[in-house]
Order: C-alpha cells, then structure tokens, then sequence
C-alpha cells in the first residue's frame, strides 16, 4: 500500500496550495484555539473548499464536545476527524455513530507502557497516530516538534492502520518510517520556519523525503 503523507496545522491558502500541489494525500486543519495553527471556522471552510477532493481534509480537535464538533462537520466537512486529546474509547465510539466520520486517534507515546491503551482503541478507531508525549506543563498535546524513541514500535503488531508523527522533518523522516514501519507520516513543526508559519519549500522537501523512501523500497522489491 502507498505511503500516506499528511502536512498538519495548514492555515493559509498558499501553504495549503503547497501541500497540495506537492501531492499531499492528507490536510490537516487545527481546531484548538491554544494552538499557533488554531483556524477558525470561517477560515476552515475556505480552507476546506480549496483542498476537496484533492486531498483528505483532516479535522484536527483535542476532547471537543459535540456542539464543537458540530460546527466544524458545518464548516470543513472533514473526511476524517483526528482526535489529539484523551478521548476515551466510549466517546470515539459516540463520536463516530454521531458524525459518520472515520476517526484517527493519536495515541502519545514516551514509554512501552503507552502502547497498552491499543487494544481498546483499536476496537473503534479507524486509524492510528502514534506522536510524543507531551510534558506535563505542555500548553497543548502536540505540534511541538518532539520525536519520541521511534524503536517502541519496531515489534509493533497492529491489525490497524498507523502513522507516525512528533519532530518529524524532512531529514529524519526515512529513518522514521524504516523503524516504525508505518504505513503515513505526519508532520506539522518540522515545515515551519517559525512557530506556526508553514514553510512552502519545507512541505516540498519533507514530502519528497518520504515519497524517496517509497520509491527505494519499491525498487527493492522488484530487484
Ligand atoms: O499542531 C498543533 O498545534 C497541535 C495542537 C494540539 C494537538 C496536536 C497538534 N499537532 C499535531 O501533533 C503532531 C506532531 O506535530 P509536530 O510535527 O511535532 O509539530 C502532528 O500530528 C500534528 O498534527
């Protein structure tokens, strides 16, 4: 299967035309207002026009309540909500019967001892994210370019689909996968050149390091 790749914290139409110009498969659009990357919902649906059917609009939310959720299924129309907080698995399982939408649910990773929420979620999440653990005094639970020891899911089995995100950039991002084995990369500080300030020739470098690594394990299995 083709490597996912997914540019997140998109909020300007340039950026976003970047990403997709580059051949992005996923957009993501932040709805956290703590967040340097916070769209409102005026800007989320211009944002979600641009990318339709060109990409897969990502709705990134941290433990949003249905009236929240509701505005922004208004706004964006997400083909996949991308749950960052400590949703439990009751409430993804309300919010998927609710919204009718596949739901990514990213789990932070610091020690082995992380990974043991997997089976639950597993039962109802659509896909996986796997991202660094935040600090505890942290004002928000990701997008702050840190990596977490990517070698927690070498012996990884998931029946699951799963990404890998947290400090990816374009340098790291073939070491990542090699270990991870993930089937998508997802990024969002490591294509800044300032905190929440999308760097267009960053998008290009990053996506064409993780297609490279595609490209390389494709060559390899005709060989
Ligand atoms: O980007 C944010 O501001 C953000 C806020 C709240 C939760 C998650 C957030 N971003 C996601 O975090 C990971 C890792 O990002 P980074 O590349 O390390 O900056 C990624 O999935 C972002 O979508």
């Amino acid at each position: 299967m083709s490597l996912l790749v997914k540019i997140c914290g998109l909020s300007t139409g340039e950026t976003l035309e970047t990403a997709l110009d580059a051949g992005a498969d996923m957009v993501g659009f932040v709805f956290f207002p703590p967040s340097p990357r916070h769209v409102s919902l005026e800007l989320g649906r211009d944002l979600g026009r641009q990318a339709k059917r060109r990409a897969l609009k990502v709705a990134l939310t941290v433990d949003a309540d249905d009236a929240t959720l509701d505005n922004i299924m208004d706004a964006l129309s997400p083909d996949i909500l991308q749950l960052h907080g400590k949703e439990s698995v009751a409430r993804l399982r309300d919010i998927k019967q609710r919204f009718g939408r596949p739901v990514m649910k990213a789990v932070p990773v610091a020690t082995a001892a992380d990974l043991a929420v997997l089976p639950g979620y597993a039962e109802v999440a659509d896909r996986i994210l796997f991202d660094a653990r935040a600090p505890k005094d942290a004002t928000r639970p990701g997008g702050l370019g840190a990596a977490f020891d990517w070698r927690l899911l070498e012996n990884l089995e998931l029946k699951l689909p799963y990404m890998v995100s947290g400090g990816l950039d374009a340098h790291n991002v073939a070491e990542a996968l090699r270990v991870t084995r993930a089937g998508g990369v997802d990024v969002s500080s490591g294509v800044e050149s300032a905190s929440g300030v999308k760097d267009p020739e960053m998008i290009k470098a990053f996506i064409r390091a993780a297609r490279a690594t595609q490209d390389a394990s494709q060559e390899l299995s005709v060989r």
